[in-house]
C-alpha cells in the first residue's frame, strides 16, 4: 500500500514525488475538472495560496473520512505566480495566456507553491517562495509558445520545465516550486508525518 494520498490533478506533482521515490495514491473529489478557486475579496495573494492548498488538503481529508479510508497522511499545493500583489493563475484562453505572457516579460515576478499535509488531524503547511525574472518577449515570442498548448494548464501561462525555461534568465529559490512541488519542503513535511527521505 503507498504511503500516502496525494490530494493533486497536477501531473507535475506526481512526477516530482515519484523523483522522492514517494509512491502515493491520488485521493479527488469529484468533477474531474474546474476553474481555480477564486481570491476573496481583498485578499493578499500569499494568504490565497496557503488557504487554496489547505483546503484542498482539507477536502482529501474529509474525502478520506466518508470512504472509510485508512488514515495515511494527505498532501496537496498549490501554486501561484504573483506579480504586483496581482494573482496570475492558470490563463482561461489564448488571450488571456497573451496577457498574461505580456505582463511577464523583461520582469520578475514571484511564484509561491504552498504545501499541506494532513496526518492524524494535525495540519502541517509551508510554502516556497521563489523570484523568476523573464527575458523580454516578442509578441512573436508569445504567439510562437501559445501555439505549442504549454501555457494552459499552468500557473502563470507557463512551464518552467518545458519550452517556457527559455524566457527564464535568472531565478532565486527553488526550481520544482515553481514546477508545483517544492522537494525541499515536501520531505521536511513528510518527515514529521514519519516518512524519512534518505
Ligand atoms: C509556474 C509553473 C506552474 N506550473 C504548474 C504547476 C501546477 O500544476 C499548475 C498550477 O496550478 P495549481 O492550481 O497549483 O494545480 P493544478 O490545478 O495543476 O493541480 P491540483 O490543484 O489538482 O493539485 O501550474 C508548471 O508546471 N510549471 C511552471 O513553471
Amino acid at each position: 500500500m503507498p504511503p500516502i494520498y496525494l490530494a493533486s490533478r497536477s501531473p507535475r506533482r506526481r512526477e516530482l514525488l515519484a523523483q522522492l521515490g514517494v509512491e502515493h495514491e491520488l485521493l479527488l473529489p469529484p468533477p474531474a475538472n474546474g476553474p481555480d478557486e477564486p481570491q476573496l475579496p481583498g485578499e493578499p495573494a500569499a494568504h490565497y495560496v496557503r488557504r487554496t492548498a489547505r483546503e484542498k488538503a482539507l477536502t482529501g481529508a474529509e474525502l478520506l473520512k466518508q470512504r472509510k479510508l485508512a488514515g495515511r497522511p494527505i498532501l496537496a499545493a498549490d501554486t501561484t505566480v504573483i506579480l504586483d500583489g496581482d494573482v496570475l493563475g492558470k490563463p482561461v484562453d489564448r488571450n488571456d495566456a497573451v496577457r498574461i505572457l505580456g505582463r511577464l516579460s523583461g520582469s520578475e515576478h514571484e511564484v509561491h507553491t504552498a504545501l499541506a499535509l494532513v496526518h492524524r488531524g494535525t495540519l502541517h503547511e509551508d510554502v516556497s517562495i521563489t523570484l523568476v525574472r523573464f527575458r523580454e518577449l516578442t509578441p512573436g515570442d508569445i504567439s510562437r509558445y501559445c501555439d505549442t498548448g504549454e501555457p494552459y494548464d499552468k500557473a502563470g501561462a507557463y512551464g518552467i520545465q518545458g519550452l517556457g525555461g527559455v524566457f527564464v534568465q535568472h531565478i532565486a529559490g527553488s526550481f520544482t516550486g515553481v514546477m508545483g512541488l517544492p522537494l525541499y519542503e515536501t520531505a521536511r513535511l513528510l518527515g514529521l508525518a514519519g516518512i524519512v527521505l534518505p
